[in-house]
């Protein structure tokens, strides 16, 4: 199997085009392939399939084989394999997710994508469609009690479920310790990505996250599309706020006109190879 190693500020991923169909035991290949040690190593395993709904599907794979609705970075990952392939020879395309027909804009160099701009869509705000076991409009700032100690958060999907939480300094939360504990609190049915951010202005912040069914990563396209929109919920935030993360910065926009969540970032193509596995 061949597969392209590329990256969203280093949240990577083993892309695989080969396939016009999901292969039998995907979940055991993405286990497979995304071991840091006995196989190539990626957070995620991505197929870029046809579609009849868009112009490429993309279906993806946590590094612990669990299939999400979505994943910001990797679609990223898919406009820039689809162009710099050939496969398209638009700026501007329509993946086929988990979460619906996404659309993105190809920024390009010398005949290669630099940068690309997707169409998050609408996030999802309902608490039983996100989804918790809260019965509510919105879920804002709402208590959540983990080791006898209480945390506010916020929850948005964006096909995918997000846990919000503001801290004053990202340097005091023990990630590591806390992250998996929210990730499968009893409280998220489908268990959660945990992003806790750090506000130093309306249109600035910084954000570390645990990835529901990956662990810590150096960006996540989806979850900074999350913090966007749980910052404006809060009335911490502008409607626009760069989010810097451990891998480089999101430009996220929640439009005012059309609800839609709109992320901009770079993709980046690392290495081709032969999956002997
Ligand atoms: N682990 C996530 C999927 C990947 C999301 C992230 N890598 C992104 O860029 O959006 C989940 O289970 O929902």
């Amino acid at each position: 199997m061949k597969f392209t190693k590329m990256h969203g500020l280093g949240n990577d991923f083993a892309v695989v085009a080969e396939f016009s169909s999901v292969p039998e035991r995907i979940a055991e290949l993405a286990v497979a392939v995304c071991d840091r040690h006995f196989g190539a190593g990626a957070d995620g395993l991505v197929l870029i399939l046809p579609s009849n709904k868009a112009d490429f599907q993309m279906r993806i794979f946590n590094a612990d084989g669990t299939e999400p609705e979505q994943c910001g970075n990797a679609v990223r990952c898919v406009g820039k394999y689809v162009y710099d392939h050939g496969l398209t020879d638009r700026t501007e395309i329509t993946v086929e997710t988990g979460a619906g027909v996404q659309r993105l804009q190809l920024e390009t160099r010398d005949g290669k994508v630099t940068r690309v701009t997707v169409d998050m869509g609408l996030p999802i705000l309902q608490g039983l469609l996100i989804p918790t076991d809260v019965d509510a409009e919105q879920v804002v700032a709402a208590p959540l009690r983990v080791d006898g100690e209480e945390y506010r958060y916020t929850a948005v999907s964006m096909g995918n479920p997000h846990v919000v939480l503001f801290v004053d300094s990202l340097a005091d939360v023990d990630l590591h310790g806390i992250g998996p504990k929210i990730e499968t609190h009893e409280r998220f049915p489908r268990k959660a990505n945990v992003e806790f951010v750090q506000v130093h202005a309306q249109n600035e912040v910084t954000m570390h996250v645990w990835e529901r069914g990956v662990g810590e990563t150096l960006a996540c396209g989806s979850g900074a599309c999350a913090v966007g929109v749980a910052g404006v919920l809060e009335g911490r935030t502008s409607r626009e706020v760069t989010v810097h993360l451990k891998g480089g910065d999101l430009l996220i926009r929640w439009d005012e006109n059309d609800g839609r969540v709109y992320m901009t970032g770079p993709a980046v193509s690392v290495y081709d190879a032969v999956w002997n596995g």
